[in-house]
């Protein structure tokens, strides 16, 4: 379903400002698969998003989306595969058009937008049973501006957006991180809905270890550029905050010093 072989990135090469973001990165995720990713600040977590959604090219190394190489495919092509959710609420979607505008744009993901805004009775009424099933109220205010929309909002909406198509890949990149605990936990609990309902297989990067075990059936651990630790299904039973800690130190040889991360 995803597979990365030895995937590298540097950024600035050859100069003072040189950064290794990604080491020989492998990853294999079968169908279904919910992978969650933690790390250090700086660990390469988001160079790993960016790397699959077509953000940018790997240096080195092969990224295959359904038994495709995807490494020259650009962003607009490959988001058809890829849906994304980012940390700001505001990063999925465009907070000045309405929110059937935005769903009709999520609805032609990776097409041609010329078509963007025929939204013809069948559509709307899709658009409003897929609202409605949110459970959050927002099939009542299709014609309201998404940047009007409170962050939990309009993260619900970026979640659906980002699924409307059955993406073959969900990435979500700190979904939760910049919600209050209650929006968080909804947030959370809509997402766990829909990777359910639509089967979808994502990959996930949380600095929140509680959530990173209850929603992910496979967690994995990057430090330095590198993936250090790749807890399977079958070891899921076995996981606990402390043990993950634990476990990363032991492997990396320093402490998970992050002030970003929560621990539950
Ligand atoms: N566009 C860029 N230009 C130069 N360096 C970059 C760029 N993007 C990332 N880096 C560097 O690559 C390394 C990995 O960064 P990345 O953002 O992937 O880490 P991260 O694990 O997502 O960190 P955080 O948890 O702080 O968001 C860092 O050293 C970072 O400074």
């Amino acid at each position: 379903m995803l597979r990365l072989q030895h995937v590298s990135k540097l950024f600035n090469p050859g100069t003072a400002d040189e950064k290794i973001a990604l080491v020989g990165a492998n990853l294999d995720m079968k169908a279904g698969d919910f992978v969650t990713v933690i790390g250090s600040n700086g660990a390469g977590k988001s160079t790993l998003m960016n790397l699959i959604s077509g953000v940018y090219r790997p240096d080195t190394g092969d990224i295959h989306i359904d038994g495709q190489p995807v490494n020259t495919v650009s962003e607009h092509r490959r988001s058809r595969w890829v849906g994304r959710v980012f940390q700001d609420p505001m990063a999925g979607t465009a907070p000045r058009m309405t929110i059937e505008e935005n769903l009709a744009m999520a609805s032609l993901r990776g097409q041609h937008r010329g078509l963007m805004f025929a939204v013809n009775r069948k559509k709307r009424q899709l658009f409003q049973s897929e609202l409605e099933h949110l459970g959050i109220g927002l099939e009542h205010r299709m014609n309201a501006k998404v940047g009007l929309l409170s962050g939990g909002e309009r993260q619900a909406l970026s979640l659906l957006m980002a699924t409307f198509t059955n993406p073959q890949i969900l990435l979500l990149d700190e979904h939760t991180a910049a919600l209050d605990p209650s929006r968080a936990e909804l947030i959370t609990r809509l997402t766990e809905r829909i990777v359910r309902e639509k089967k979808l297989t994502t990959l996930m990067v949380t600095h929140n270890m509680e959530q990173a075990i209850r929603l992910g059936n496979r967690l994995i651990m990057m430090d330095k550029g590198k993936i250090i630790l790749d807890v399977k299904e079958n070891r899921k039973q076995d996981l606990s905050v402390a043990g993950l800690l634990g476990e990363f130190e032991r492997i990396s040889g320093h402490t998970l010093a992050d002030d970003r991360m929560v621990l539950g």
